[in-house]
């Protein structure tokens, strides 16, 4: 039994022309149901949370709350339970060396990313070193791991700590899945952590329409879970993506799955694009902006699914091409965070209503950043509501629905990440305001 047949029933491969493989729904989901949970293989925090979470079990305590390890003194830990599993997996063989290496000239000459991999690539080496090879079988994420598609991004790998338990060789073998193959591990969707899920690495093709998402689930003394949740009805037989990239890249997308990953996208979005041809910048004229969200606005309210969502390029209105350059999303995203705190309002609603209409076109239904971006909104329509001192019952009955809606779109992937700070609790927070109002 191979240790994807081991974890779940739910998939299953079958060839793919010319991604290997892909990964089958078993059984139908729906919106919500978590398809696969499967544990982190090996991970490390970015640099800005180390002593803020738990260093094996990722939990958020914030600095002073966590103990430090007595050897290096770089590694925190919720307790000695947490401390205990780490230094079994592998902290054991770095921490007498940890501190020479961060600071050698060699790491400290790598730019930030390859940083983060050189420190993943330590830890996975020095969990290896923990493993007698002949455990290293078939039913095991070690198994999977070797086993992934390399990236055809060339280049050796990164000075590593320990050094010397395995060859040159193996260690350039196991960094040649590191740039196609690992995750970014978030909380509310804001990246705090790198790591190796090899299941999910196995399993899952890119789509920028997916009909999956990554979400992690944070306990104390386990490792971090990745759930991949289904965003909407998947029938049984039908292939399951999740989004390697923001689908909202839309001009760099193309070139990072070539040199990167080594693929060309064929999703219907990324066929609609293609047809479309260059994509021209937004009108620098205000006017002309504001016309251009009007139509987008329009267009958004009068069909029932995005171009980009079925692949129909005829039916994408050439003269909305400039709202696909990746400099529309920043320019309303930007207008709306102005003037969602303090106003103007109408600014701040009139931005959202365009990017609402923007994510429609761009993100496939229940798409984190539609919810994300709802609750905000509903932020901005109390700020409203409260500094005017009225309460104009169409703009309680506006919030109401906005509030419904961005309840139903992040049920879906939500919990996710820390149990505190979320956009559940403030959304819990607006749904208990707004009922004195
Ligand atoms: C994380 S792996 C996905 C699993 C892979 N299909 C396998 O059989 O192991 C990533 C690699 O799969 C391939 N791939 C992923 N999505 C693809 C897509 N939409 N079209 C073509 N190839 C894809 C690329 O080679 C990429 O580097």
């Amino acid at each position: 039994m191979t240790s994807i047949e081991k974890i779940t029933k739910n998939v299953y491969l079958e060839p793919h022309p010319t991604a290997r493989e892909r990964c089958m729904a078993s059984i139908p989901f729906s919106a919500g149901d978590i398809i696969l949970s499967s544990p982190s293989f090996v991970d490390v925090l970015l640099p800005a949370e180390k002593g803020q979470r738990c260093d094996n079990c990722h939990r958020f305590l914030g600095s002073g709350s966590l103990k430090r390890c007595t050897g290096c003194a770089s590694f925190f830990y919720c307790d000695q339970a947490c401390q205990g599993v780490h230094w079994k997996s592998g902290h054991r063989k770095i921490c007498k060396l940890y501190n020479t290496y961060i600071s050698s000239p060699s790491f400290q000459a790598l730019e930030e990313h390859k940083k983060m991999d050189a420190l993943l690539l330590s830890n996975l080496v020095a969990y290896l070193s923990c493993v007698d090879p002949t455990e290293w079988h078939v039913s095991t994420p070690i198994f999977t791991f070797r086993s992934l598609l390399q990236s055809p991004m060339n280049g050796s790998s990164p000075p590593v700590c320990p050094k010397h338990l395995f060859t040159g060789d193996f260690v350039d073998e196991l960094y040649s899945r590191f740039e196609n193959n690992n995750f970014s591990i978030h909380s509310h969707f804001n990246t705090y952590a790198h790591g190796i899920f090899p299941a999910a690495s196995r399993l899952f093709n890119h789509s920028c329409m997916p009909n999956a998402a990554v979400k992690f689930s944070i306990q104390a003394h386990e490792p971090v879970k990745m759930e991949i949740v289904a965003l909407r009805s998947i029938s049984q037989g039908d292939e399951i993506c999740i989004p390697y990239l923001d689908p909202a890249l839309i001009q760099t997308r193309t070139s990072i799955f070539e040199l990167t990953y080594g693929f060309t996208c064929s999703c219907p979005s990324c066929q609609v694009v293609r047809d479309v041809g260059t994509v021209p910048e937004p009108p620098e004229d205000s006017e002309e902006f504001r016309n251009i969200c009007t139509r987008l606005r329009e267009f958004a309210k009068g069909t029932g699914q995005s171009p980009l969502f079925t692949g129909n390029s005829s039916k994408f209105p050439i003269n909305l091409a400039c709202v696909l350059h990746e400099s529309f999303i920043t320019s309303l995203s930007d207008k709306f965070s102005q003037a969602s705190h303090d106003g103007p309002y109408d600014i701040a609603m009139e931005a959202s209503d365009t990017l609402l209409a923007l994510y429609w076109l761009i993100y496939p239904p229940n798409y984190p950043q539609i919810g994300l971006h709802l609750v905000e909104r509903a932020k901005a329509s109390w700020n409203h509501i409260v500094r005017s001192n009225s309460t104009d019952a169409a703009r309680v009955a506006e919030l109401k629905s906005t509030l419904s809606s961005a309840q139903k779109g992040l049920t879906v992937i939500e919990p996710e990440g820390d149990v505190h700070d979320g956009p559940m609790e403030d959304l819990q927070t607006l749904l208990e305001g707004v009922k004195g109002l």
